[in-house]
């Protein structure tokens, strides 16, 4: 189990004011969602959260020591990460892929094991993806490929989840499936973070909300706090109807 902790943090998004400083912390069994307008600076907060963008100010902390201080390895043993843009690198299969989730445990010249396999192989099957493991990674359809990312991480195994909208490019029944293993993770004990645009799947999946304006103002809470429609609505600047469907609220646009 971890907790990330972000401690009068202010990113740094060029040109804009400081906003609001954040003091959150993410703990073993929460799932938060990051939701805000193209722009608010969802993506600049889960890299700074992950240490690969300095704060304009603030601390982020991994299990109460400074993200800063600590090696690459170290952190990857704890944190995985599901970027929004993925860039291949030399071709590689499905099944390679997912093996690189392994490669924090491994020392460099390591050869992945019958343990590292089974861990892939196991992530392959839960997201859908067995019969595509000897594919390569450049046939892939957009929904495979973000399906082979949360895959990898799974492979992985981080105790904290960092995800920039995981179910980007995804049918319906995998964008559930996609959310069903990510609140099973933090049962399980982990914890995760995602920024979403779907405020569907935030309000049905989410136990805590932090929402993100373009001006970096914030707030957060538990998601029954934070789901308030005028406050959404200020956050889009959209109007919302609202319904009840299985004991969560559904925002549908207003024209
Ligand atoms: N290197 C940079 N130089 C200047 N501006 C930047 C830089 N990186 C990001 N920004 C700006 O910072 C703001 C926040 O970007 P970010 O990608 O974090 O937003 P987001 O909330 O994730 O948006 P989206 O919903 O569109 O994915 C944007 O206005 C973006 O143009």
């Amino acid at each position: 189990m971890s907790r990330l902790e972000a401690r009068r943090l202010v990113i740094d998004i060029p040109g804009r004011g400081d906003g609001r400083a954040l003091d959150v912390c993410l703990e073993p069994g929460q799932v938060w969602g990051v939701l805000g307008p193209n722009g608010a600076g969802k993506t600049t907060l889960l890299h700074t959260l992950a240490g690969l963008r300095a704060p304009r100010s603030g601390q982020v902390r991994l299990d109460g020591r400074p993200l800063s201080g600590l090696g690459r390895r170290q952190v990857a043993r704890r944190l995985g990460l599901v970027f929004q843009e993925r860039h291949d690198g030399f071709p590689a299969t499905v099944r390679e892929t997912a093996l690189i989730g392994r490669h924090p445990y491994l020392s460099p010249w390591q050869m992945e094991g019958a343990e590292e396999l089974r861990l892939a192989e196991a992530a392959l099957e839960r997201l859908d993806l067995t019969h595509l493991a000897e594919r390569l990674v450049g046939t892939l359809s957009g929904g495979e490929r973000q399906r082979l990312a949360i895959a990898t991480v799974l492979t992985q195994a981080p105790a904290l989840w960092l995800a920039d909208e995981p179910t980007n490019h995804l049918d319906l029944h995998h964008q559930t499936e996609v959310m069903a293993l990510l609140a099973e993770e933090a049962s399980a004990g982990r914890a995760v973070m995602m920024c979403l645009h779907d405020l569907n799947l935030a309000a049905r999946w989410c136990s805590h909300l932090l929402l993100l304006y373009p001006d970096g103002e914030a707030c957060w809470g538990s998601a029954e706090t934070m789901l308030v429609p005028a406050a959404l609505e200020a956050l889009y600047g959209q109007r919302l109807a609202t319904a009840w469907v299985d004991g969560a609220p559904v925002f549908v646009p207003a024209r």
